[in-house]
C-alpha cells in the first residue's frame, strides 16, 4: 500500500496506454533503479550516465548523513546556534526549501540571490545565534561563494571568528572542501558524486541543512523509501513509468507543463514544488532543441483554467481532494507525501528522457550564462546607456524591440512576438523575498495572451530553467527585468560587489538569449517599488489600449 495517488486523463492518459506496454517489455524501470543502467538514453548519455545513477538507491547513505547531520545538529543547539542561513544554488537549496516549507519551519533561510538589497537584509540577523551552511557539490559556483565571503565579512564586522559560523556540504575533493580545510570551517558534510545536485534531495544536499535546522527530514526518507519497489517495478502499476509516459510520450509532444498546486494559497499543497520540479524537469530535459517545460502555477491562473493544446495540466492534490476536477482534461493528478514525491519524480523526468533521448544529467547550456557573465565582470561593466525612460522604468537595448518608441508599445511588440506554440518568459533581477508584488504580472500576462507565461528570479532560475531557455526548444520570448536602485553590497576579496554581479549576470544572460536569435526585451527599474507598480499597471492596460 503506497501513500501515493495518480490519475491520467485525455491526452496522458493515451500516452501510458500507447507507451507502457513497451516500457514495460523494455525493462526500463528496473534497469534504470537496480541495474543502474547508463545505456537507456542514447550512447552520447553513456559517459556521464555512468556517474549520475547514484539517486537510484540513495538509502543506505541518506539513513548515514541523516544520523550524522541529527546528533550535529544536537552539538548546534547546545552551542545556542538557532537559526541556518543556507547559502546553495539550484539544486544545493531548492529541495532544502521545498522540505522547511512544507514542514512549515521558519529556521532555515535560503540565500540564492545576488541582488544586493536581498544579501544586506539576511545578513542583518543575530549572527552569534547563526550558522551558514555552504552548499555546493562542485564547490566553484561564483553566487555560493559569494555569499560565503559576504558571510564571513559581516561575522568579522560583528566581532565574531566567521569559520566557527560555517557548515560546508560539498563532494570531495571540491576547491570549496579545500578552503573548509585550510580555513578551519566548522564542519565538512560529503555528498555523493554520483549523485547530481538536482537529484540531490535524498542526499546530504537535502538532508544536512534541514536537519540543522531541526526540520524532521527523516520522515521525508522514509516516505521515499516506502515507494522505492513500487517505482523499480517493471510493472503496469509503476507510477514512475506511468507519470513518464504521460510527460514525455503525447504525440504530437505536450511539451508545456502546467503545475498547478493545489491547497489554499496561504497553505499550498507542496509549497515551493514548482520551483525544486522547475529544476528538475527543465535542466534534465531541455536540451538539443528538444524539451518540456514546467509552468507552476496557482488554481486560478489562465494555464490551469484553459486546456492549451500543446500543454498538459499536472493537479497537485491533497490526501483529501477530489480528483474529478481533471476530469474531462489533458491532465495529470497525483498526490502524496514530499518524500515520495521527490523520487517519483527524479524517476519519472529521467523516464521520460527516454523518448527523445535526452541525456537527463548534463546541463551544456547553463555554462555559456556563466562565461558571459564573468566576461562582463572582466570587462568592469557600466549598466547599458537606456533607449529611453518613462517614469522609473528605462528601456535597455533590446535587439529587435529597438524601434519602439513607448514602454506600451516594447510591451506590445513583445507580447505579439510569442508564438502560437511559443511562451513568454519573465526574468527579474530582483529581490525574490521583498519584490514579490512583481509576480502579479505574470497571471495578467498570461491572461492577455493565452500563452503559458514563466517567472524566473535572476540568478536562481540560470540554474534550473535557464538550460531550457537557451537549449530547449527555441519558442520562448523574454522580458528581463533588472534595477540600478540597489546601494551597492561589497564582496570580499572580490574586485566587484554583488549589484555589479547581478548586472552582469543579467547582461550575460541577455547576450547569450540573444545568440540564440532569441528575443529580450529589457526593462530596467530605477525605483523598485514604484518601478514595479509601473509596470504591472502598464501591463494591465495592455488589453485595453
Ligand atoms: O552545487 P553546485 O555545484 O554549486 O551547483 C549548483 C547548481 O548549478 C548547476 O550546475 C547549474 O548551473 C545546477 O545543476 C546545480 O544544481
Amino acid at each position: 500500500m503506497t501513500a501515493l495517488g495518480f490519475a491520467a486523463y485525455g491526452a496522458a492518459a493515451s500516452a501510458i496506454d500507447q507507451h507502457l506496454p513497451t516500457m514495460i517489455t523494455q525493462q526500463l524501470a528496473s534497469r534504470m533503479m537496480r541495474d543502474q543502467d547508463p545505456t537507456l538514453w542514447g550512447p552520447d548519455a553513456v559517459d556521464e550516465a555512468s556517474k549520475r545513477l547514484g539517486w537510484t538507491q540513495p538509502f543506505e547513505d541518506a539513513y548515514k548523513a541523516l544520523d550524522e547531520a541529527e546528533a550535529y545538529a544536537a552539538q548546534l543547539r547546545e552551542a545556542g546556534i538557532e537559526h541556518i542561513i543556507l547559502a546553495g544554488m539550484g539544486g544545493s537549496s531548492l529541495a532544502p526549501e521545498l522540505i522547511a516549507a512544507d514542514a512549515g519551519a521558519q529556521t532555515l533561510t535560503v540565500l540564492d540571490s545576488t541582488d544586493p538589497a536581498h544579501i544586506s537584509r539576511v545578513l542583518d540577523r543575530d549572527l552569534s545565534r547563526t550558522v551558514m551552511v555552504v552548499a555546493s557539490k562542485s564547490g566553484s559556483t561564483t553566487e555560493t561563494d559569494s555569499q560565503r565571503r559576504a558571510f564571513l565579512g559581516a561575522c568579522e564586522e560583528a566581532g565574531l571568528h566567521g569559520p566557527d559560523h560555517v557548515v560546508v556540504v560539498t563532494d570531495p575533493g571540491s576547491p570549496l572542501a579545500q578552503t573548509a580545510t585550510e580555513d578551519g570551517y566548522r564542519k565538512i558534510f560529503y555528498g555523493d558524486p554520483d549523485i547530481g545536485g538536482r537529484f540531490s534531495a535524498l542526499s546530504a544536499f537535502g538532508i544536512v541543512p534541514t536537519v540543522l535546522a531541526g526540520i524532521d527530514t527523516r520522515a521525508v526518507v522514509e516516505d521515499a523509501a516506502a515507494i522505492a519497489e513500487l517505482i523499480s517495478e517493471d510493472d503496469t502499476d509503476n507510477m514512475a513509468l506511468q507519470l513518464a509516459a504521460a510527460l514525455g510520450g503525447t504525440q504530437p509532444l505536450r511539451d508545456k507543463l502546467i503545475i498547478i498546486n493545489h491547497g489554499t494559497d496561504v497553505q499550498p499543497v507542496l509549497p515551493g514544488f514548482g520551483a525544486w520540479a522547475e529544476q528538475l524537469i527543465a535542466e534534465s530535459t531541455g536540451k538539443n532543441g528538444y524539451g518540456l517545460l514546467p509552468v507552476p502555477v496557482s488554481p486560478e491562473a489562465y494555464e490551469a483554467t484553459h486546456g492549451l493544446d500543446d500543454a498538459i495540466r499536472i493537479h497537485l492534490l491533497g490526501e483529501d481532494d477530489d480528483y474529478s476536477l481533471a476530469e474531462g482534461q489533458d491532465a495529470i493528478a497525483l498526490h502524496g507525501p514530499l518524500g515520495a514525491q521527490f523520487f517519483l519524480w527524479e524517476a519519472a523526468t529521467s523516464l521520460a528522457c527516454t523518448f527523445a533521448p535526452v541525456n537527463p544529467f548534463d546541463q551544456p547550456d547553463v555554462e555559456s550564462a556563466k562565461v558571459a557573465a564573468r566576461k562582463q565582470l572582466a570587462e568592469e561593466p557600466v549598466p547599458p546607456a537606456p533607449n529611453f525612460a518613462e517614469d522609473t522604468i528605462a528601456m535597455l537595448p533590446s535587439g529587435p524591440f529597438d524601434s519602439a518608441s513607448s514602454l506600451q508599445e516594447a510591451l506590445k511588440q513583445l507580447t505579439a512576438a510569442v508564438k502560437s506554440t511559443g511562451y513568454l518568459s519573465i526574468q527579474a533581477y530582483l529581490d525574490r523575498e521583498a519584490d514579490t508584488e512583481l509576480e502579479q504580472i505574470r497571471d495578467t500576462l498570461a491572461a492577455n495572451i493565452g500563452r503559458p507565461v514563466t517567472f524566473g528570479w535572476g540568478p536562481r532560475f540560470l540554474h534550473s530553467t535557464g538550460q531550457y531557455h537557451k537549449g530547449g526548444p527555441a519558442n520562448g520570448v523574454f522580458l528581463q527585468i533588472t534595477t540600478t536602485d540597489q546601494p551597492e553590497h561589497d564582496i570580499p576579496g572580490r574586485p566587484f560587489g554583488f549589484g555589479q554581479l547581478i548586472q552582469a549576470q543579467a547582461d550575460g544572460d541577455a547576450s547569450v538569449l540573444a545568440g540564440h536569435r532569441l528575443p529580450v526585451l529589457r526593462l530596467s527599474l530605477t525605483d523598485r517599488a514604484a518601478g514595479i507598480r509601473q509596470l504591472a499597471d502598464l501591463v494591465a492596460s495592455l488589453n485595453t489600449v
